[in-house]
């Protein structure tokens, strides 16, 4: 399958807490095999995450792993009473969970890979890149770590304790592991490991002598790939809307819809069918025109880079042995559908014909014409049951559908 050993207790890991951000993961798992990558490749994933994009990511990485935002130990359920906020933070911190992995490197779901990067595992905890905003501090988008349920409890205490002076796991690793600046240079890693897709201009005589060999492409800041529209047709992003920087940042952009377009879209082809029964419209169109005819492997193993085209068939996912829920002491009741292990191969890949959970809907809207792609969130009208969960949580609309004047409509309308 692959021509180097891959070396089996080390690991590329990234996070995606939701489907968007689960496209983000496909696109760096895609790059990381196309690079030839010899570790293992996992992501973790939360209960948000759809049972669609759950299937999807098993066909990229060799685990998908769901962790949950609240953990069972007091500690941690305090931190997050007094610090909501920290809630993805956290999440993040999760990969020290990872234990049966010796070293592992963090590669956040917004980074694209456009070289092989197995040297990275030659460095030791905590080797990191400068942030280009404030270079002293590192940036946390891409880390080399070993996994320590030592370290993780640590983490999740300094956070408690001190909580995060960005209000996320940037600002928390950077207090935690406090002497990166200082300590050990081999911890620096160079930037070419984390370039920044917005900054790297303000220095552009530097990016024109090293661009050239920049390897991991960092789309930091608010304004991710996947909320642009490509033309496939011209292999290129539109500018409308999202304002462009320069001609760099587009070609970044390119080459991650290009994977998008020719790796990732394919792989949903296979749940076309169901999909087409279940919405008949236009938008979630998975696999409409533009995705290429279903033919050659599941496990997309490309020969060459990016430009390859990988595609996919109707056949079963891989074996369930690289897919299941961390076994930490997590929130989870007895039964609680949110935390099954996901054994694709056993189960009915996905339901998507009707009144399943909310965790089986995909949250995304794939708008595809031969002319455009978007990937878009959807507006999702909350059930019955979350509107009253919301209430009974004290997360009250006061201001929209809850104002007192909609109350009253309601009320007058029960009245007559
Ligand atoms: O709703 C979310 C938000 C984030 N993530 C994950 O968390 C990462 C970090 O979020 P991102 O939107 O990529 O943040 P950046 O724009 O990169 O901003 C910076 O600030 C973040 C917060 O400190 C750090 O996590 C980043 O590494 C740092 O580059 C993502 O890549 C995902 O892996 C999710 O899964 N779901
Ligand atoms: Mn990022």
């Amino acid at each position: 399958m692959c021509s180097k050993t891959r070396i089996s207790d080390q690991a590329f890991v990234t996070l995606a807490t939701n489907d968007i951000y689960c496209q983000g993961a496909l696109v760096l798992g895609q790059s990381l095999r196309n690079q030839r990558a010899t570790r293992k490749l996992v992501v973790l994933i939360t209960p948000q995450v759809s049972s669609l994009l759950r299937v999807i990511l098993t066909k990229v990485f060799d685990e998908v792993i769901e962790v949950n935002l609240i953990d069972s130990a007091d500690y941690i359920h305090l931190a997050f009473l007094k610090r909501p906020e920290l809630g993805v933070t956290l999440t993040k911190l999760h990969c020290w969970t990872l234990t049966h992995y010796s070293k592992c490197v963090f590669l956040d779901a917004d980074t694209l890979v456009l070289s092989n990067i197995d040297e990275l595992f030659d460095r030791t905890e905590f080797s990191a890149a400068p942030d280009p905003g404030w270079p002293d501090c590192f940036n946390s988008g891409v880390f080399v770590f070993q996994p320590s349920l030592e370290t993780h409890g640590l983490l999740l205490q300094h956070a408690t304790d001190h909580g995060s002076f960005d209000g996320a796991d940037q600002g928390l690793l950077n207090s935690f592991f406090s002497s990166w600046s200082t300590a050990d240079i081999h911890k620096h890693l160079p930037f070419i490991y984390n370039l920044s897709s917005n900054n790297a201009y303000t220095y552009s005589p530097a990016f024109k002598r090293f661009g050239s060999s920049v390897k991991v492409v960092h789309f930091l800041g608010p304004t991710k790939p996947w909320n642009y529209k490509y033309n496939p047709q011209m292999g290129s992003v539109l500018e409308e809307g999202s304002g462009l920087a320069n001609q760099h940042q587009t070609s970044f952009l390119n080459l991650w819809w290009k994977i998008y377009q020719h790796s990732i879209l394919p792989l949903y082809g296979s749940f076309r069918d169901e999909e087409e029964h279940a919405s008949p419209g236009h938008s979630a169109g998975i696999g409409e025109p533009c995705a290429k005819p279903a033919v050659g492997s599941s496990h997309p193993w490309p020969a060459e880079g990016p430009s390859e085209q990988t595609m996919v068939t109707d056949d079963t996912p891989p074996s369930p042995e690289g897919c299941h829920s961390e076994d930490q002491p997590m929130d989870k009741g007895e039964g609680d559908p949110s935390v099954e292990i996901l054994e694709p191969s056993q189960e009915p890949p996905v339901d998507v014909t009707g009144d399943s959970s909310p965790q089986d809907a995909l949250e995304v809207d794939l708008a595809m014409s031969v002319y455009e792609i978007s990937i878009e969130e959807k507006v999702k009208e909350p059930s019955p049951e979350e509107e009253r969960r919301k209430w009974e949580e004290g997360r009250i609309d006061y201001m929209g559908k809850d104002a007192f004047a909609r109350i009253q409509e309601k009320l007058d309308r029960f009245l007559q």
